[in-house]
């Protein structure tokens, strides 16, 4: 036979209460919301019914409670059992089960936040719909009592009373309460005050900030959007954008960060659901390329965790992000055609956002193309202006090699587009598949190589020697001398190194320190390459290449080589690997030895 669970209700409560909510705070909150949505039940069904929340704070009271009152739609006996004393009871929801739309509870367990702060909760309501009025006493320990005394209250409506335990005390001092009530509800459609020791203070005002006030031109619109961001987020805006969106019940708006945020941080959206603040850093709003806009909404399509600390994760939550991304990119879009310059500073100030995006976005990669600043052979560019005179991108998708092979590829007027940061090397792949494969292509280091004049034969015979001792030492670190003539002249030699090289230079060094399972499979590795990893290529412009035809001494041109290599290397901004490092320290002593001997 089929048992049901047994329930602990001291644990579920405690549960419910205190591990559901991250503060005490949202006790606030709930109580707000309950009284938000008694009045708008009763106004559902007469529109000309008060529509008033009063929050008395201890100090009002005076005798150490809190109460909230309201003119909502009230209780009726039956109801207290089934509603209020039912964990998981609500009104809030249709006969199929799903949140009214009217309303803000929805899971029936809002009410128990109150055991945040107080061991019992006391209500006094007379329904709308008739009948006597009703006490209802409920305690943490899960026990309600219910008694009918029609003498309790007059008007319709509900007062809830509770008694903050001792360590509690300062949850429901005015000076804590009104400025929760004030965050969660300054835009909820009733009048609600907050009393304290000195009168009342109305902490709902005049709707949303953002709605346009009737008369208000435009730019004054503008402004105080604007002003309204500064105050919100605490940065001067580059824009404010009004959100409208009707389909999903979604009005707010969007403010552009000025300077470069990170990509990596976090968004903090300020939400509201139907009003009621959800929470000031709401993530997930907006697409993640979108870092560098923050919003403020309100709506009443998206649903709130049970917690209501968050927003649920849901198809219309993917719908309101991909319309708002939408929003922020044709935003984009427009002021890149109207104002162009300030779309560049804009465009230059969040880049990475911007690539990213342009990697699915045709608008976007011209946009990309066309303002993003690039590290180039001629200077920081856009890729248009750079395609202008060198109608073929070549680009290295690595900045080590690029800062490497720029002032060779400079000198020798081949353009050069250093590609290696993120999202450079998918874009200009992007490029080269819109306006074909010659727009942009990846450069080869040898493609470099051949660019470079090669020397006369004379000067190719006085170097022959240091040539043939060079070869010898440079075969220890896996590299080969090349003779080349070319800019600037004050470089003395270039390390050419490519990928695959690098991978079996890489490959070789791991052989000779890992285990031997490991050394035979990497050995295969590296004897898959042909030829040697490296080039080294002098250069035979350079004055103190050109001297090292009228050495003699080899243990010294072992030494020179030695030397370039290295130097050569630290320019190329590779690792050292042991042998490199004993290169350097070795040829390092042997110079300075014979330079002091002299
Ligand atoms: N001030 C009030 N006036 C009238 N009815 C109330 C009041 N406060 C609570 N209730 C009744 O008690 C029920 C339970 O309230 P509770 O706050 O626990 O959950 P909820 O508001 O329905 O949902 P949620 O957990 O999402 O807040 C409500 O659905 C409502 O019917």
């Amino acid at each position: 036979m089929a048992q049901t669970f047994g329930v602990n209700l001291r644990g579920v409560i405690d549960l419910l209460s205190h591990h559901l909510y991250s503060s005490p705070r949202v006790y606030v909150r709930e109580l707000l919301q309950n009284s938000v949505d008694a009045v708008t039940a009763r106004r559902l069904r007469d529109p000309g019914a008060p529509a008033e929340i009063t929050i008395e704070c201890p100090e009002h009271t005076g005798d150490g409670t809190l109460r909230v009152r309201d003119t909502g739609v009230g209780l009726a006996e039956a109801e207290v059992h089934t509603l209020l004393s039912t964990l998981g009871g609500t009104s809030k929801r249709d006969e199929l089960g799903f949140a009214r739309r009217d309303f803000l509870g929805q899971f029936g367990v809002g009410l128990l936040s109150c055991f945040l702060v107080a061991d019992e909760v006391r209500l006094v309501s007379r329904s709308a719909a008739g009948g006597p009025a009703v006490r209802w006493v409920g305690r943490n320990d899960g026990t309600y009592t219910v008694e009918v005394d029609d003498s309790a209250r007059a008007e319709v409506g509900t007062t809830l009373v509770l008694r903050p335990r001792r360590d509690c005390d300062h949850w429901a001092e005015f000076a804590a309460v009104a400025p929760l009530a004030a965050e969660y509800g300054s835009l909820l459609p009733y009048l609600v005050r907050v009393v304290g020791a000195d009168g009342a203070r109305a902490v709902t005002g005049d709707g949303p900030p953002w709605d346009r006030v009737p008369g208000e031109g435009a730019a004054d619109h503008r402004l105080r959007l604007l002003e309204y961001g500064r105050e919100t987020f605490g940065f001067e805006p580059f824009d404010a954008l009004p959100l409208e969106f009707g389909a999903v019940g979604l009005t707010g708006v969007a403010f552009v960060l000025p300077a470069g945020a990170h990509p990596g941080a976090r968004q903090a959206h300020r939400v509201y659901l139907k009003r009621m603040l959800v929470g000031t850093s709401i993530e997930g709003l907006l697409p993640d390329w979108a870092y560098f806009v923050r919003c403020v909404v309100d709506t009443s399509a998206l649903r709130p965790t049970a917690s209501r600390e968050a927003l649920y994760e849901d198809e219309t939550l993917l719908a309101v992000r991909e319309a708002l991304g939408g929003h922020v990119r044709d935003w984009l879009v427009r002021l890149a055609a109207a104002e162009p310059e300030r779309a560049g500073a804009l465009l230059a100030a969040h880049h990475m956002g911007i690539k990213s995006l342009a990697l699915v976005d045709d608008e976007l990669l011209g946009l990309a193309e066309r303002w993003l600043p690039y590290e180039t052979t001629r200077g920081v560019l856009p890729l248009r202006q750079f395609r202008r005179s060198h109608p073929t991108v070549l680009f290295t998708p690595d900045v080590d090699e690029f800062r490497q092979l720029a002032p060779v590829a400079a000198a020798q007027d081949i353009g050069l587009v250093n590609a290696g940061y993120a999202y450079d090397t998918d874009l200009l792949r992007r490029l080269a598949e819109r306006d074909g494969p010659d727009t942009a292509r990846r450069v080869e280091p040898r493609e470099l190589l051949a660019a470079l004049g090669r020397p006369d034969d004379d000067t190719e015979v006085a170097l022959a020697r240091a040539l043939a001792v060079g070869k010898a030492v440079l075969a220890e670190h896996d590299c080969e001398a090349t003779l080349r003539e070319f800019d600037p002249v004050s470089l003395p030699a270039l390390l050419i190194v490519d990928a695959e090289g690098a991978r079996r230079q890489d490959a070789a060094q791991l052989r000779d320190t890992a285990d031997p399972l490991w050394s035979d499979l990497l050995g295969q590795l590296v004897d898959d390459g042909s030829g040697a990893a490296g080039r080294l290529v002098l250069n035979t412009r350079n004055a103190l290449v050109a001297r090292l035809a009228e050495v003699r001494d080899d243990a010294l041109l072992e030494s020179a080589v030695r030397a370039l290599y290295v130097n050569a290397l630290l320019q190329s901004h590779r690792p050292l690997r042991p042998k490199d490092t004993a290169a350097l320290t070795g040829s390092f002593l042997d110079l300075l030895d014979r330079a002091i001997g002299r």
